[in-house]
Formats: C-alpha cells, structure tokens, sequence
C-alpha cells in the first residue's frame, strides 16, 4: 500500500490529503498520481467507488499555478450532482494551495455564475452544456487550461454527449494533459476517446470482476405487476440504513415515490423533470437521512458517493451492462459492504445474463419474501430501535411507570406489547405502478463483442443514443445542446 507522503506530493496537497482523513492512496490513485504528474495523457478506470476523484483531482491541483488568476484546469461531468460533488472534492484537496474552484451547471441563474466566474478561478467543474453555454457567452476562457478531465468519460463519449464535447474540446489548447476516468470503459468508446488524446496510457486497475467484491448482487425474478411487492417486501426484511430504487423511466420513479409514501416508508423521487432547485433539496434530504429512499432514474447512477447506502434496488433490469455497474456502485463504496438487488421480469433475463457476462460475476438468485419474512424483518427492526433506545440511557423519567407496570403484567407481555407498538407492520395499501413494456429480446449475434450494449457509439452522432432514461444537462444550455437526442428522454 502507498502512502501519499510517498507520491511526491507537495507539502500543501499533503497536508489538504490529511485533513480529508485519508491516509493510504487507493491502487487507483496510486498508480495515476505519480505519472499523471509527469503530464502523460491518461484513462483511468477502477471499480465504483475507489477513489478516482481523487486520483486525476491530485495531478490537477498539483499543477495549478495559484499566482495565476487564469483558468487551468477543467473538469467535465455528466450530471449537475456529480459536478457538485467533485467541486466539492477539488476544493477540498486545493484547500492547501487556497487554489479556486467553481462548479458551473445547468438549472443555476447563470447571471450568478457569470459573477463567480470574474473571481478568477482555477479550476471549473461543469456539465458540457453549462459550459457551452459561457463558452459561447464568452464568459468561460479556456485557453489557458493546462489539464482536461472527463469524469464518467465513456457516458460523456456516448452519443448524445459527444458533440457538445467535441465543441469543448476545440476551445480547450492542443497541449493540454487529458485525463478520462470512469468505472467501465467500452472498446468503441476508449476508440473514440484515444482521438482526443496524445498516446494515453491506459491504467486499468486489476479486478477479476467489474464490481468491486463487497456488494453483495442478488436479482429476484418477478412477473412485473408483482414487482412492487416484492420490492416494499424485500426492504422490509432487509432494513435498509438508506436505500437507491433504480426505475426505467422517469414516470416509473414518480409512480414508485408516491406509492412507498403511501405505504408508509420515506421515500421521494429525483429525475431530470425536476428544477434543480427540487433535485438538490431531495438529494441533501437523502443525504441527511431525512428521507431514507431515494427513488432514481439513471440521472442518479453515475458517480454519486453518498456515505451510508447499503442497499441498492433495480426495479427493472437496466438496458445497459455499465449502467448496472454504476447504478449498484451508489452502495460498497471505500471498503464498505453492500447489498445489490436487481428485480428482473422472467422475460427480461436475457439482459440479466448479459449483465453478467460483462461484469464477469454472477447474481445469486433470491426468493420473494414472503409477507411473514417482511413482518420478521420489521420486527427485527424495532428490536434494533429499543436495543439503541436502552443504550441511549434517556429514559429515567419512565421508570416509575415500567416499575408499576411490572408489578401488574408479565414481562415478557408488556415488550412484547411494547414491540408491536413500535413495529411498523407490512402495509398493503394498494397502489397502482403502471405497467410498461418489456425490453425487447437481445438479439445477441449482431451485436459487437465489447460495447456491452445496444448502442453504437460513433463520432457523427445526432441519431439518438437508443438509451439512457435519465435527464443530464439538457435544459442548462441555451445554445450548443439540441433537444431531441435522446430517444427516451421525454419520459
Ligand atoms: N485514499 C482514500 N482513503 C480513504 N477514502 C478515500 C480515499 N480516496 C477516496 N476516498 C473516499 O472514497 C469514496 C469514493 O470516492 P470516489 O467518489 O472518488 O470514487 P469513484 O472511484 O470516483 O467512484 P465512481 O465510479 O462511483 O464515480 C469517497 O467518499 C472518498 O472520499
Ligand atoms: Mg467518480
């Protein structure tokens, strides 16, 4: 294991590293840092949830010159969140060298953004149609970058995205450093990622398996109209801390958070139909554990690091192998156990296998439980609650009355009684869950060997993707990002 004292790293950045509690680097980081700092081109890939934030964000901040009010570094994400989130991440290891970052996104008041951009940053982190969009206002100058990264690069490279890149990247000098980062990497994609790079090295961590080894991956198979059952039933046996649905479409999330409020649990939905406003209040929501579902079209797969999810669940089987890999990351992430579970409809199993073909793991098959399984779990659950509650040792004003109710009734009666009260029984309110479609049979042969999906990823694009239910930054450009790309998007 290497330490960061041992990567070269200047006192500053070291002392940044140490504040964020980390000690050792992760194999990821390890292996990037040191040539990355020698400014060789890079495409990074590891698991979910092993650091690759901060693997291309220590090269970056090391070669930042803060005595120089240009922008030098610029990080591109799929999604608003993400762009936050590493945001935060950049600031945080450049807080040694007080070196500035902005993150510039869609659905902001871009008139707020044009005011923190005259504040000299160094480094922006943005969603390719934000960034268009000041490129084109001429608000956001990029010629003096000195290092490029696309976080989640093989999305961004997708088609769809493709375009507005290609436009960033012409903005962007010739003899820039780029570094590509993301947990999956198809051929055709690293194909077209090698054409915006000088001889990249390629630095793939060694795994036997695409997803990293504590997430435990579990599927269900479940006709659809029992799906949503199955699925209040598993989280009732299983207590989740904090949960992710994944849903299809952004109908199906809307549908799925309204019918486990329903039912009781606190859920709600985030999806690209949202305003940010209300996508950025449900997400800290989750994160505070306000709410402890959190209810997600893909918008939400990509990497989102919320500490605490220990259960993921695809309502449906996604369409593409690297999307399962992402959405079941969101849980297992810096050494931590999780628990992936996929329902998957007896007609969709083809994409199951698929799945697994590329991640190079197979999911253990799980029964249904059943209504009494779900009420043991609740029941453990409340047992948990008042084992916390003794523990907590806040009750003394009770005592007088459990001393008289003892005197009265057999113990084992009053928790038992006691038990009931606090267990929040199965509920079967009925709900209604539209029924949609299934996807439609794989047709294997005509398929090529690596993409991993049906999608054909090329440098011409404005076809359409045939993928991909969740908004990224479709609204946050007023120029450069044509409606209309995406085949399901109007979901
Ligand atoms: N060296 C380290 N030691 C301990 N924790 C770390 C270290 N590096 C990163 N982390 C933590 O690990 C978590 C995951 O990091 P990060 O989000 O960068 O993963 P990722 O590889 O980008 O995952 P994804 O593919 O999902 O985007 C974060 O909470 C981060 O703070
Ligand atoms: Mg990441």
């Amino acid at each position: 294991m290497t330490k960061f004292k041992d990567l070269n790293l200047s006192e500053a950045t070291l002392k940044a590293i140490d504040k964020m509690g980390f000690e050792e680097a992760t194999p990821i980081q390890s292996e990037t840092i040191p040539l990355g700092l020698t400014g060789k081109d890079i495409i990074g890939q590891a698991q979910t949830g092993t650091g690759k934030t901060t693997a291309f964000g220590i090269p970056m901040v090391e070669k930042i010159d803060t005595k120089n009010d240009a922008i030098q570094g610029l990080i591109i994400a799929p999604t608003r969140e993400l762009a936050i989130q590493v945001s935060e991440e950049l600031y945080r290891i450049g807080s040694g060298k007080r070196a500035r970052v902005l993150a510039v996104y869609g659905g902001q008041d871009i008139q707020r953004q044009i005011r923190a951009l005259k504040q000299r940053p160094h480094i922006i982190v943005g969603t390719p149609g934000r960034i268009l969009d000041h490129i084109n206002r001429r608000t956001l100058k990029l010629e003096n970058i000195q290092t490029l990264v696309l976080d989640e690069a093989d999305e961004m490279l997708n088609m769809g995205f493709i375009q507005d890149i290609e436009s960033i990247l012409s903005n962007v000098p010739p003899e820039r450093q780029t570094l590509l980062f993301s947990a999956t990497m198809p051929g055709p994609i690293r194909a077209i990622a090698e054409r915006f790079m000088k001889d990249p090295e390629m630095i793939k961590v060694k795994a036997k398996e695409m997803t990293v080894s504590n997430i435990d991956q579990y599927y269900v198979k479940v006709p659809q109209r029992e799906k949503f059952d199955v699925l209040a039933r598993l989280m009732d046996s299983h207590s989740p801390e904090l949960a992710i649905i994944f849903g299809r479409t952004k109908r199906r999330v809307d549908e799925l958070a309204n019918a486990l409020s329903l039912r009781g649990y606190q859920a709600e939905g985030i999806h690209g139909d949202l305003t940010q406003a209300k996508r950025l209040t449900v997400l800290n929501r989750f994160k505070a554990g306000k709410i402890d579902v959190l209810v997600a079209t893909d918008v939400a797969a990509r990497g989102l690091d919320i500490s605490g999810v220990t259960h993921v669940y695809n309502y449906d089987i996604p369409q593409d192998p690297e999307s399962y890999v992402h959405r079941i990351g969101r849980t297992g992430r810096a050494g931590k156990e999780g628990m992936a579970v996929t329902l998957v409809d007896p007609r969709e199993m083809s994409y199951l296998r698929e799945v697994e073909r590329t991640t190079k793991k197979r999911m253990n098959p799980m029964e249904a439980p059943s209504w009494d399984d779900a009420l043991s779990g609740l029941q453990q659950a409340a047992v948990t609650e008042l084992e916390e509650a003794i523990a907590k040792n806040e009750w003394a004003e009770y005592r007088a009355f459990a001393k008289d109710m003892l005197e009265q009734y057999n113990p084992e009666d009053l928790v038992a009684a006691a038990l009931k009260l606090i267990t929040k029984e199965p509920d079967r309110t009925p709900v209604h869950i539209t029924n949609e479609a299934a996807l439609p049979q794989r047709r294997d042969k005509f398929r090529s060997k690596n993409s991993g999906g049906s999608r054909k990823p090329s440098g011409s694009g404005r076809q359409g993707g045939g993928r991909s239910y969740g908004n990224r930054d479709r609204k946050s450009g007023s120029s450069g990002s044509g409606g209309g790309r995406r085949k399901y998007s109007s979901n």
